[in-house]
């Protein structure tokens, strides 16, 4: 089987590594010649994954045509922001009947839409040909081989099996589920949700303010979730209670550390400037606020992180509003 990964960075690098050890033939399509250059003669991503030797299976290309032609999975890892106009170059060039698998954590901002909504719309595609990976997967960890479980979501069970099967590994046990919209929600609002951890990791809260950010913040994901149709059971899995956990305890994650440079008072330039990386929950704050407020949801923590990162709110402030918000039941 030959399988596409569109993006070269830490994600994109580390999931081709996975596939090709999971044995398929993988090529990596790169936005720039030179990362495609390195990865055919040195089997390295230096810039986005240092270190990780990747398999003789594993090649890639800048160009997009020669990228998917033959592939049956094409797995798309660039910037949410960045998927629909890429996209609409790609998707004349993508076979038929290939699967596309989003790999990405992210809302459209404008649209409120989820990345398998996009690429159903960008692409012209039947959404049962769409299907998304999310789960606890920080790339460095999973290129390292450490034990891992994720989640494969697709409204058709049999190719949630065939991309299961793509990505099983003595470290990597991956889940099928068919609630694409719990499982991408999961995964693009625990990156808002730890841009909230790191800010109060780096104003030196503990771990009282941190697990009520945990848990209050599974609380209002799943309560746009089931707004939108979610299975509520979701949010305790591996996509929701899973990668929320993952993502705000490490200091690996991007959000969570974009989210203590603010912490520490950094204006949104100046964490932009130090961060070379995605960190998606900035621009998803917006997005998934706009989402929340359609639909009459209220999601207290993303306000505020949304308030912060693009109102200059102090995020002093930003915890005594939370704090002193109208007493309610759990
Ligand atoms: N890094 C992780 O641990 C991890 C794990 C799971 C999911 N994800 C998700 O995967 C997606 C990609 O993340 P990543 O970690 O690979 O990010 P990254 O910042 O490491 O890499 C992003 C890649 O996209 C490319 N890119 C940037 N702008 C582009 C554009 N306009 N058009 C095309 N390509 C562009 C970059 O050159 C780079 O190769 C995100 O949605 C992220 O939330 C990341
Ligand atoms: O580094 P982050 O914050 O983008 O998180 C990476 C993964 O989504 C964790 O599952």
């Amino acid at each position: 089987m030959k399988a596409t990964v569109l993006g070269s960075g830490a994600w994109g690098t580390a999931f081709a590594k996975v596939l090709a050890e999971a044995g398929a033939d993988v090529t990596i399509w790169a936005r720039r010649e030179a990362v495609a250059q390195a990865i055919r003669e040195r089997g390295v991503n230096e810039g986005s994954l240092p270190g990780v030797k990747l398999p003789d299976r594993v090649t890639a290309t800048h160009d997009l045509p020669a990228a998917v032609a033959g592939a049956g999975m094409v797995f798309i890892a660039v910037p949410s922001q960045t998927l629909r106009a890429n996209l609409a170059d790609w998707a004349p060039h993508i076979p038929g009947d290939a699967t596309l698998i989003s790999l990405m954590k992210g809302i459209e901002l404008g649209t409120t839409k989820r990345m398998s909504q996009v690429i159903v719309e960008t692409a012209q595609v039947d959404p049962g040909r769409v299907a998304v990976v999310s789960g606890p997967n920080l790339a460095p960890e999973i290129a390292g081989e450490q034990p891992a479980a994720t989640v494969v979501a697709c409204t058709d069970e049999g190719r949630a099996k065939q991309v299961q099967q793509a990505i099983a590994l003595p470290y990597l046990r991956p889940y099928t589920s068919d609630d694409v919209i719990g499982c991408e929600l999961g995964g693009a609002v625990k990156n808002v949700i730890a841009l909230a951890y790191g800010m109060a990791t780096a104003m030196g809260l503990g771990d009282n303010t941190r697990a009520s950010l945990i848990t209050r913040g599974l609380a209002e994901t799943a309560r746009l979730g089931v707004a939108l149709g979610a299975d509520p059971l979701t949010f305790a899995g591996l996509a929701g209670l899973g990668d929320l956990v993952a993502t705000c305890s490490s200091p690996l994650s991007r959000n969570r550390t974009f989210g203590e440079h603010l912490g520490r008072g950094e204006s949104l330039e100046a964490a932009q400037a130090s961060t070379k990386q995605t960190a998606e929950g900035v621009k998803s704050c917006l997005a998934v606020r706009d989402l929340a407020r359609a639909h009459g949801v209220e999601m207290p923590i993303t306000e505020q992180v949304e308030r912060v990162c693009h109102e200059g709110v102090d995020p002093r402030v930003a915890v005594k509003l939370l704090m002193g918000r109208e007493m309610k039941p759990e």
